[in-house]
């Protein structure tokens, strides 16, 4: 049996664009999204604006297959009450939010998101009824020692390890996002990133999180020009895209890579 998986084209924006900046971009790469997929359905797209800019993003988001979805970068680890300048999931689904990012590294190494943080938020998000994009992914020097596959390994095991069995994580995609190719200019290999995207799928697979199921993003200087390799590598199920996202010419070429590449499969 063919396993048919989700291939998605994430837009997180970071800490980028005023309200309306952000509507426009929105705009555009909404306007330009069924042209981008082609008819092409097993590729789905999302952009992740900050908070405050959700609601004006949101007008340009849908759930339907040929509209954006809308993501959070974040949610807090809890629903509400005396947690300064936190934001939790019924806040976020009553923004039209339909799924967050946890555990990206710039929040694990810049803002005290430690896996025991991670695992709570993602608990929070899928008790509070949101999708997950669950990050991970190794610092250079871990790679340079050889330990990158523990180091994500482990970042997976405590996020998930403790997850009641009622919030079991089907609404999961996890994104490997190597620090090192962040931002730099520096994608992994297809070879790297492919290899990583087994390893995480055959532990979760082993651990009984139906790795087979579960769409796997690579995440980390990601373009146009190099969308089509990764995907070729296999076992890649699309992408969270940082700068690239910024521009929707290139975020929707990202998008029309990924259509190709299902169509040719
Ligand atoms: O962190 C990323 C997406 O979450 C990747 O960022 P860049 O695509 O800018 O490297």
């Amino acid at each position: 049996m063919t396993v048919t998986r989700t291939i998605w084209v994430l837009g997180n924006w970071k800490q980028n664009l005023l309200r309306e900046p952000a509507a426009q971009l929105a705009e555009a790469v909404a306007a330009g999204l069924p042209g981008a997929l082609g008819g092409v359905t097993g590729v789905r797209a999302g952009i992740a604006p900050t908070y405050l800019a959700l609601d004006r993003v949101a007008p340009h988001t849908g759930d339907g297959v040929a509209a954006p979805r809308l993501l959070a970068q974040d949610v807090a680890a809890q629903d509400s009450g005396a947690f300064t300048g936190e934001v939790g999931p019924a806040m976020l689904r009553e923004a039209h939010v339909s799924a967050a990012i946890i555990g990206h590294s710039e929040r694990r190494a810049q803002f005290g998101d430690t896996d025991e943080l991670v695992a709570r938020k993602l608990a929070s998000a899928l008790a509070g009824g949101l999708d997950v994009v669950l990050c991970v992914g190794e610092r250079l020097e871990q790679r340079d020692a050889g330990e990158h596959e523990s180091v994500v390994i482990s970042q997976l095991s405590a996020a998930l390890a403790k997850l009641p069995p009622e919030l079991e994580p089907s609404r999961v995609a996890v994104a490997y996002e190597p620090v090192w190719a962040i931002g730099t200019g520096r994608t992994a290999t297809p070879e790297q990133a492919s290899s990583m995207h087994a390893a995480i799928r055959a532990w979760l697979d082993a651990e009984g999180h139906r790795g087979a199921d579960r769409s796997l993003l690579y995440g980390g200087s990601v373009k146009p020009t190099n969308a089509t390799e990764l995907l070729a590598a296999g076992d890649i199920d699309g992408f969270l895209v940082g700068g690239a996202s910024l521009d929707p010419r290139s975020f929707l070429d990202i998008v029309t890579c990924a259509a190709d590449h299902v169509r040719a499969s």
